[in-house]
């Protein structure tokens, strides 16, 4: 592990959320005055420590969602014990206007902030501010500083693209911000270009530059994948506070990611000797809000809130896993909000891990049944990405409980219609348990909307619940006139979902005895939950 270099304080450190800010200028994300209100008292139930709840300029509909936030999320603490709300800040050019119109949004708050921002790399002096020199830079930023503090005592400046400017001047300008007014100097890696070791550096010198009146921040972009690999080392640094975006959305490859950092603060407090003020217990919800307002999915594997973040499906992982969670978990899913003891039973999985699903599920079997069971359902795992519930109920059934005989057969079916009459279906189906004959006719949107629905009416007094088609797949298995139509389905019965399946020449009888296949399964189903009910050590 390496050592813990400067600066650690102890402090925690301030995380100051841009979600509603540069993460909604990610493409496609537009968030309304609601959601953004939606999503601020969120992040105040996190406690993050300042919420930069838009650029006001931008539109009046952003205006007015920074104020809206002011009034409200500003005003007064949501998160549990803390004593003040959050800081609203919200983002401004180097321009009288933009300064006036971010003033006036977040006036309402309790505290709240403005921050301005001018571009200082060579690259961005010459494309967005026509070739300005490094004198009119500064100058240009010391007059919005000083502008911006005319209305509040908290203003933080921003020299845009700081990894790619100059040293010396990055130093000058940074030097003339405080001078001018500046209470937190924000150092951003704009283009997401920074390397660890080389920012951490740049961070330190500038923490020592400034003194401890100022807060250092930094707020970096994931280009490389690297934001949050940044943030960190300028903690370790001495920065005091953190940009970042719930889910790391942001422009490109977004920002550094909220969880992500609060998490290893969280977690490697060993090693960085700081925390956040985060409530983690509320990231799960932040983070499922988040992406349901902005319609920006989390990848599965994403640290810390992925679907996949806590969850194990090869065998040897889930034996550790079982007995004692640390064995391949460094977090608790429960303290981000999320649910535990996820073990997913996949072609990967082992013995232990598939037993233990099955206890679980109310099964004791013997050593044996369990040998057989398994072996089935590493053949089932072969074919399928994920294996259900009800996939290892149906397992159980056909190889512990040998319920092989099938509730109902299709003896008989008749479809008339086509483009004028309306499609009707006749059946005839023969209940096995009492070879008693049952006949019944249906009309439908098609001919296999009619044959299901008189194999429904059919089976009604023994199925229940109105069995429902979800799912209907079919494909040709061979070529030619006389193919062979293959038709699967789902049908769900009592919200369980069975498949079924059938082959014939004719797409209507395949679909026809795929339906009853999959009612046929619900009823074994069924009965191997009632005779373990009754006993469940006692199977046939
Ligand atoms: C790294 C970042 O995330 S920075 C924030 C980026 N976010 C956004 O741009 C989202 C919101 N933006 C907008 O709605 C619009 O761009 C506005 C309202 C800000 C400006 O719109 P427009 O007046 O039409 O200008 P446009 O966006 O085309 O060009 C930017 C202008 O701002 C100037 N500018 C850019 N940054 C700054 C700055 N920090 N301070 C002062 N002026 C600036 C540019 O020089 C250019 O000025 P020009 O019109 O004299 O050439
Ligand atoms: C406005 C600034 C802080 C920014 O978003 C950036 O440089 O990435
Ligand atoms: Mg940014």
């Amino acid at each position: 592990m390496s050592e813990q270099t400067t600066h650690a304080t102890g402090a925690p450190v301030r995380i100051f959320d841009t979600t509603l800010r540069d993460g909604e200028q990610a493409p496609g994300i537009s968030l309304d005055v609601k959601e953004k209100l939606e999503i601020a008292e969120q992040l105040g139930r996190l406690g993050v420590d300042i919420i930069e709840g838009g650029f006001p300029i931008t539109s009046q509909g952003d205006f007015d969602a920074v104020k809206a936030i002011a009034e409200t999320v500003g005003a007064q603490p949501l998160a549990q014990g803390a004593d003040q709300p959050p800081v609203i800040a919200a983002l401004a050019r180097c321009h009288p206007d933009d300064i006036k119109r971010a003033a006036d949004a977040v006036g309402p708050a309790q505290h709240g902030r403005i921050h301005v921002f001018l571009s200082t790399s060579e690259i961005h002096r010459h494309v967005l501010h026509h070739g300005a020199s490094e004198d009119e830079i500064v100058a240009q930023a010391v007059e919005g500083i000083q502008r911006a503090r005319e209305f509040t005592d908290d203003v933080e400046f921003s020299p845009q693209d700081a990894t790619r400017t100059d040293d010396e001047f990055l130093k000058r300008i940074v030097d003339a911000a405080v001078e001018a007014g500046a209470t937190t100097v924000n150092i951003p890696d704009t283009v997401g270009y920074a390397i660890p070791h080389d920012f951490g550096a740049t961070i330190g010198d500038i923490v020592r530059r400034v003194g401890p009146e100022v807060a250092v921040s930094v707020h970096c972009h994931n280009d490389l994948g690297l934001a949050v690999a940044n943030s960190i080392e300028a903690v370790r640094h001495g920065a005091t506070q953190v940009e970042v975006a719930v889910n790391g959305i942001g422009e490109r490859a977004g920002n550094c990611s909220l969880e992500e950092v609060v998490m290893a603060l969280a977690t490697r407090e060993d090693v960085l000797g700081r925390r956040s003020r985060v409530r983690t217990r509320e990231i799960g919800r932040a983070s499922r809000l988040v992406s349901t307002l902005t319609g920006y999915p989390v990848q599965f594997n994403k640290a810390v809130v992925g679907k996949n973040a806590f969850a194990h499906e090869s065998g040897i992982h889930q034996h550790g896993v079982l007995q004692d969670r640390l064995t391949y978990e460094i977090m608790s899913a429960e303290d981000v909000g999320l649910e535990g003891r996820q073990i997913v039973l996949g072609k990967h999985s082992g013995r232990h891990a598939f037993s233990a699903q099955l206890e679980e599920m109310g099964y004791d079997l013997t050593a044996e049944e369990t040998k057989r069971a398994f072996e089935r359902f590493k053949e089932l795992a072969d074919k399928k990405v994920e294996v259900t519930d009800a996939d290892l109920e149906a397992l159980v059934a056909d190889e512990v409980f040998a319920y092989t005989e099938e509730a109902f057969e299709l003896d008989r079916l008749e479809v008339t219609g086509g483009t004028v009459s309306q499609p009707e279906a006749t059946v005839v189906v023969r209940r096995t348990a009492d070879a008693s004959i049952h006949e019944e006719t249906a009309t439908g949107d098609g001919m296999v909307d009619a044959a299901c629905g008189a194999i429904r009416q059919a089976v009604r007094p023994w199925v229940g619940a109105t069995p429902t088609l979800v799912n209907f797949n079919v494909a040709a298995v061979t070529k030619g006139i006389d193919a062979l139509g293959d038709v699967t389905v789902q049908v769900e019965v009592d919200d369980q979902r069975y498949t079924g399946r059938a082959v014939s020449t004719d797409v209507v009888e395949a679909s026809a005895r795929a339906f009853l296949a999959a009612l046929n399964k619900s009823m074994r189903l069924q009965r191997a939950r009632d005779d373990a009910a009754r006993s469940p050590m006692d199977t046939p």
